[in-house]
């Protein structure tokens, strides 16, 4: 086991472990994009990919789409992939509600983020709540909060994803929900502090959840996404991969490398996301088997 994660920078290196691969695992923030960005050289890559019969899958940690919505901004940079290729945390919370837990079909789920993750929940036959709670003005008072906010039995899970529009009313809810019903689990899509925007990074949802889990002391949140068991559970439940030659190629160490390192995956780290060449060598934490420049790289290769 190499102490040392080993550039890929010449022809020859970067060949031969593409040679090694049949599928590659993509994370889509910082690897894909950043934001509405596609990333240099993203799109003759994977076609580069395609052309020697590589499958490619696409797993983001990201909650806010649903796989629909996912495949159109795909397909709006004209990158060559199948719907059925994609994987977000939103799916992943869907299928461990409905394969793990089993959902009850008389419980709801209150959801603290987008309508995408909710619709993700309802495809799945799962009924779920909380966009309405998108308040655009604070609370008028106290007792718009102590009107609204009850405990309620019928919550069986409350699921929290990246949010843009979160506020006060909906953590009241469902720290609510949380504490006051001990068989109401308490899900989170996943553990992403920050994702990168165009030049810079933002808050993600383990930053949302955050405040959730300092106030909630009776109950341990349930992380979904990656680097979970969870996220390659829904995976291979749909493919049968051989993971033996299969490459995790992702931006963040916590999130993305840790998952290959879980699921015995080659682990390629890129350099276009949150995590510096400097920051990656400045640690020993966590040390991917490769890393590399971007996917720009791969186009050396003809
Ligand atoms: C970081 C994450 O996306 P990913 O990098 O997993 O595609 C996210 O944007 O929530
Ligand atoms: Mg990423």
């Amino acid at each position: 086991m190499s102490n040392k994660s080993f550039k890929l920078e010449n022809i020859n290196d970067i060949k031969r472990v593409f040679d090694s691969i049949d599928t590659f695992i993509f994370d889509c923030d910082g690897v894909i994009w950043r934001a509405n960005n596609l990333i240099k050289g993203v799109k003759e890559a994977l076609t580069l990919m395609k052309k020697n019969n590589k499958r490619t899958i696409f797993v983001t940690n990201n909650s806010t789409k649903t796989r629909e919505e996912y495949f159109k901004k795909f397909s709006s940079f004209d990158l060559p992939i199948d719907i059925n290729d994609i994987f977000s945390s939103a799916y992943s919370t869907a299928y461990y509600l409905r394969n793990v837990l089993d959902f009850p079909k008389d419980k709801r789920v209150y959801v603290l983020g987008t309508q995408g993750l909710i619709k993700e929940i309802e495809d799945v036959g799962v009924n779920a709540f909380g966009y309405e709670d998108n308040i655009t003005e604070p609370f008028a008072s106290e007792e718009d909060i102590f009107n609204e906010v009850k405990p309620d039995d019928s919550v069986g899970a409350v699921v929290v994803g990246f949010d843009m529009k979160v506020n006060y009313k909906k953590y009241s809810k469902a720290y609510t929900y949380i504490t006051s019903n001990p068989d109401c689990h308490f899900l989170v899509t996943n553990s992403d502090i920050t994702y990168p925007v165009q030049n810079f990074v933002l808050p993600e949802a383990g930053s949302v959840v955050a405040p959730l889990i300092a106030a909630v002391k009776n109950k341990e949140p349930v992380f979904l996404g990656k680097p979970t068991a969870n996220m390659i559970n829904c995976i291979s439940q749909k493919f049968n991969l051989d993971l033996k030659r299969a490459c995790m190629v992702g931006d963040r160490l916590d999130t993305d490398m840790v998952f290959g390192k879980n699921n015995n995956i080659t682990t390629l780290l890129v350099l276009t996301g949150v995590t510096s060449e400097e920051a990656l060598l400045n640690q020993d934490k966590i040390i991917p088997d490769y890393y590399i420049e971007g996917l720009n790289s791969f186009n050396q290769i003809q």
